[in-house]
This record gives C-alpha cells, sequence and structure tokens, in this order.
C-alpha cells in the first residue's frame, strides 16, 4: 500500500536533538551512543509513520511528534532507549495521526452524501461511542453523543453513519467538550440546512478521574440545539428518546 506523505522534519528540531547534553546527564544517559541521536529520531523504529489510516491521519507530522516524544521521555526521568520504550516514539506518533486526524479533515466532504426522500420528522442517531482528547491536559475524554436533526423543506436527509463520522471528525481535536457540541451542532445547520438540530454530550473526563480531582465516574453533560428543536414539545421529544434507553 502506498503511504501518505509525511511532512518534512523540522531542521530545527534535529539540531536541538542532537544537542541534548551528556554531562550532568541521568545515570540511564550515561551509557555510549554508537550512532546519532538525531538520526536515530527520524529512523525506524521511531517512527515507521503509519499510512493514513483515514483522511487526515497524513497530515500530522509523525516525525515531529516522535521526536517530541523522546524529548517528554527523556524529561520525566525514563530512558528512551532501554527495551520496551524504543518504539514508544514512533507508536506515539502513529496513534497522534489518528487521534487528530479531525484537524485535517472538512464536514463538508462527510455532509455531502444527501438523499432526498422528503423525510420531514426527527431522526436521532443515539449512544454513538467516541474518544476525545482534552486540550488542557492531553488526556483521554470520552462518553456518547446523541445526534438529532429534522430535515429543512426539501427533505433531505444524510447517511445515519454520516452523523457517527462527524463527531469523530470533531473529536479527534484537541478538545473541550462544549466546543465539540456546538461544532456538530454547527456543522449539521450549515450543511445540511435542517429545520431543527438537537446534539447532547455525555463524558468522563480523564483529567478528572485520574488525576486532579479525582472524581472517576463523574458525568458532564452538554447539550447544543437550534431551530425548531429549541421549541418546548420538540425538545421534550428528543430528550425522552435520548434519555429512554
Ligand atoms: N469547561 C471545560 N473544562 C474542562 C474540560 N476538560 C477539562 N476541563 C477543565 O479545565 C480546567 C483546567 O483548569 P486549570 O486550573 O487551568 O488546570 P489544573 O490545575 O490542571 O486543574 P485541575 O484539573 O482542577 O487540577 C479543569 O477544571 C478541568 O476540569 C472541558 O471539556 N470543558
Ligand atoms: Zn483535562
Amino acid at each position: 500500500m502506498e503511504r501518505q506523505p509525511v511532512a518534512s522534519a523540522d531542521p530545527r528540531r534535529v539540531r536541538q536533538t542532537r544537542q541534548i547534553p551528556k554531562e550532568g546527564a541521568l545515570p540511564h544517559e550515561a551509557h555510549t551512543h554508537t550512532h546519532d541521536l538525531a538520526a536515530e529520531a527520524f529512523e525506524p523504529p521511531y517512527p515507521d509513520p503509519a499510512p493514513a489510516l483515514e483522511a487526515g491521519a497524513g497530515a500530522v507530522d509523525q516525525r515531529r511528534v516522535a521526536a517530541a516524544v523522546r524529548e517528554l521521555l527523556l524529561a520525566i526521568g525514563e530512558d528512551p532507549d532501554r527495551d520496551g520504550l524504543q518504539g514508544t516514539p514512533g507508536r506515539v506518533a502513529r496513534a497522534y495521526a489518528e487521534m487528530f486526524a479531525g484537524l485535517h479533515q472538512d464536514p463538508a466532504e462527510i455532509l455531502g452524501t444527501t438523499f432526498d426522500i422528503g423525510h420531514s420528522e426527527m431522526v436521532l442517531v443515539k449512544d454513538i461511542p467516541f474518544y476525545s482528547t482534552c486540550e488542557h491536559h492531553l488526556v483521554p475524554f470520552h462518553g456518547h453523543a446523541h445526534v438529532g436533526y429534522i430535515p429543512g423543506s426539501d427533505g433531505m436527509v444524510t447517511g445515519l453513519s454520516k452523523l457517527a463520522r462527524l463527531v469523530d471528525l470533531f473529536a479527534r481535536r484537541p478538545q473541550v467538550q462544549e466546543r465539540l457540541t456546538t461544532q456538530i451542532v454547527e456543522a449539521i445547520v450549515e450543511h445540511l440546512r435542517p429545520a431543527g438540530v438537537i446534539v447532547v454530550i455525555e463524558c468522563e473526563h480523564l483529567c478528572m478521574s485520574m488525576r486532579g480531582v479525582r472524581k472517576p465516574g463523574a458525568k458532564t453533560v452538554t447539550s447544543a440545539v437550534r431551530g425548531q428543536l429549541r421549541e418546548t414539545a420538540t425538545r421534550a421529544e428528543a430528550m425522552s428518546l435520548i434519555l429512554g434507553r
């Protein structure tokens, strides 16, 4: 399979990697390297840039991510050259390419598939699982999205899977839950021109569970509503469908 081009590495990073001080280095850094650290940072196993799993992944500079992860490991007092960590910068780079692919995707491409079936009642896809990354701590937040809309007067609907793809597109970015919620709503308003839209998101934020305030299980619920779904009766119908498990 043909690999996606990866943006060229920033030469400043190469120099920076070369200048890792040896004097005063931690004990694990004391052993002699028989090869250039910079070259090592850009060769397999760090990184072996992943083929783009999906649109957008190829636009993440995996070589630069790998070099940064190597620095991060050194900064926390680890030895990036020990068994077990040698492939880690490359792995993280490949994972980040996937986790942040949404930065480089266009919602218009997802919502371009529409069908004129003359449907004018609410369509709701609920319990869409997703994983995102908290932009404050770069740890995951995850949960479920519920996406509903009432088609516009032209009766145009989109494919059901496209609503789930739209959630992933915005989730695969450094995010806060509130922005994730409104971006999904705004994309549907812009591209489907519906009569109404509702998005409800329920999440657990690992930055609140595993560190900091340490409240595992606490759920954050956000909603964004536009058009006819702001009206009391239609909103209540949508909420009862969402909450009815
Ligand atoms: N509104 C909002 N806040 C978030 C989200 N994700 C994380 N946060 C919060 O961002 C805040 C960052 O607060 P800071 O005081 O700058 O960072 P901190 O010292 O690490 O805060 P603590 O998490 O309380 O330890 C925290 O209260 C997080 O709970 C989100 O999606 N939306
Ligand atoms: Zn956080």
